[in-house]
């Protein structure tokens, strides 16, 4: 069987989120975290490949992604989709255009869209600017961003940094008008040699005019959400055979921690309620003496704690301590010492018997399930925004509940620990 839908995706948490997604509307959807198990992957109708390549260098990035892609195309993916995040989380050296143009190579593809948006999470795009609900996104928290401040709303302008491709608009108008209009804008646009197209969306309905428009095309980017209107597509032309259907993973006993290396206001907030009824420890990253001190100290707070219920562990913080870390370790030093610490952490916890971890944060989640060497995972069915719930296939399965710095409910720390020794609870 070939794949129909091959997702090239640039972290962990927004990958296996998407996976969730097709899962959830009956598309039997593999998740793997490296190019070189997608081989020997049984039959599949999607295929979703996470990497952790958001923020290295550009060509790093696209080595990987490239290795990602060819692995899809040579299992006769007959589309290739980039996923990115919904805040086009980016920096000017950033791989979002890079990562494009190879894709654009390696596919064919004359051209594509860019649609990062959400409409059911306020992230909209109109006029080529990003907005987070009322405020462009150059306003809103993601200005304060640990790794990928978004300073510029204008996607137009943040992409042709990025590029050598030239990057156009399929405004509101058209893209609200869809069909034969918005096809002809493309032809218009593309003969004036545009390859990359930001996609105004403001409404669902939007998006399912940018679906129609780009089903058949080799190569698709953007934001989660834009594929989950592809599904109802594929079944009316006999694609997808399966119906949508709920499908839980099995239940993981075992000990419980919450990693977290997010410094979102919503995780913030998850991490002040989850200290209500768990203990939690923070980590100063600017007053640690180094990654073997700080995972020292925590394992000797955390495991005589963890008979006793879940705990929970951050390097977390405010933007004014975010900053100060930054100040002592430079931007990417302070990433790599949390990074170090949690994915430390994650490994000797798994010595010790915990098999059920909650991590919040894209790149955290990706230092975690690198270190704990998780090439393939069985992701359940979508549990709302921005959270992937998945299982290891192996004798003794650890679970996973990988989680959005920006998304999931107040509460979810502790629904997710619950639900993963209990799978019939839905999140
Ligand atoms: N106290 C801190 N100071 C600076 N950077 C931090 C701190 N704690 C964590 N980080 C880093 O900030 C980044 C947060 O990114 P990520 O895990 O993707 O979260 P989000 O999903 O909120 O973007 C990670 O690279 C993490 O290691
Ligand atoms: O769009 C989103 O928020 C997610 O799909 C995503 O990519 C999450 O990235 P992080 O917030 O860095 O986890």
């Amino acid at each position: 069987m070939k794949p129909i839908f091959g997702v090239v995706a640039d972290d962990l948490t927004g990958g296996m989120e998407t996976a969730a997604m097709l899962i959830a509307q009956g598309v039997n959807c593999a998740f793997v975290t490296d190019p070189d198990a997608v081989e020997s992957l049984g039959p599949v109708e999607a295929i979703v490949v996470a990497q952790k390549t958001r923020v290295i260098p550009a060509a790093e990035a696209v080595a990987r992604n490239e290795r990602a892609a060819r692995a899809l195309l040579d299992r006769g993916a007959r589309q290739i989709f980039f996923k990115y995040c919904a805040t086009f989380d980016s920096t000017d050296q950033g791989n979002i255009g890079p990562v494009s143009d190879m894709l654009l190579a390696v596919t064919g593809a004359p051209y594509t869209v860019f649609c990062p948006s959400s409409p059911e999470l306020k992230r909209t795009v109109y006029n080529g600017h990003l907005f987070l609900a009322a405020q462009l996104i150059s306003e809103s928290p993601k200005r304060h961003d640990p790794l990928t401040p978004m300073t510029d709303p204008d996607l137009v302008r943040v992409l042709q940094r990025q590029s050598e491709a030239k990057v156009g608009l399929l405004a509101h108008p058209v893209i609200s008008a869809g069909g034969v209009a918005l096809e002809n804008a493309v032809t218009e646009q593309a003969a004036q040699s545009i390859r990359f197209f930001i996609t105004d969306t403001i409404y669902d309905k939007d998006l399912d005019n940018i679906a129609l428009l780009t089903l058949d095309w080799p190569l698709v980017t953007g934001n989660s959400t834009i594929v989950q209107h592809y599904p109802k597509f594929w079944r009316a032309k006999g694609l997808v055979q399966g119906a949508p259907q709920r499908r839980s993973l099995p239940a993981v006993a075992g000990k419980g921690v919450v990693l977290s290396g997010s410094c979102a206001e919503r995780t913030l907030e998850q991490l002040a309620d989850f200290e209500k009824s768990h203990p939690v420890l923070r980590l100063d990253l600017a007053a640690v003496e180094g990654a073997g001190q700080a995972v020292a100290t925590a394992l000797e707070w955390a495991l005589p704690k963890l008979d006793a219920g879940p705990v929970g562990i951050s390097t977390s913080a405010a933007p004014e301590a975010v900053s100060a870390a930054q100040a002592l370790y430079g931007r990417d030093g302070a990433a790599a010492l949390a990074e170090h610490i949690v994915g430390d952490l994650a490994v000797a916890f798994h010595q010790q018997g915990v098999r059920r971890f909650v991590v919040a944060g894209g790149e955290t989640s990706g230092s975690v399930v690198e270190r704990l060497k998780i090439r393939n995972l069985r992701v359940g069915a979508y549990g709302g925004p921005g959270i992937g719930n998945a299982v290891t296939e192996e004798a003794d399965p650890v679970a996973l509940c990988l989680k959005s710095g920006k998304l999931g409910p107040v509460d979810l720390f502790t629904r997710a620990l619950n639900t993963m020794q209990n799978p019939e609870v839905a999140l």
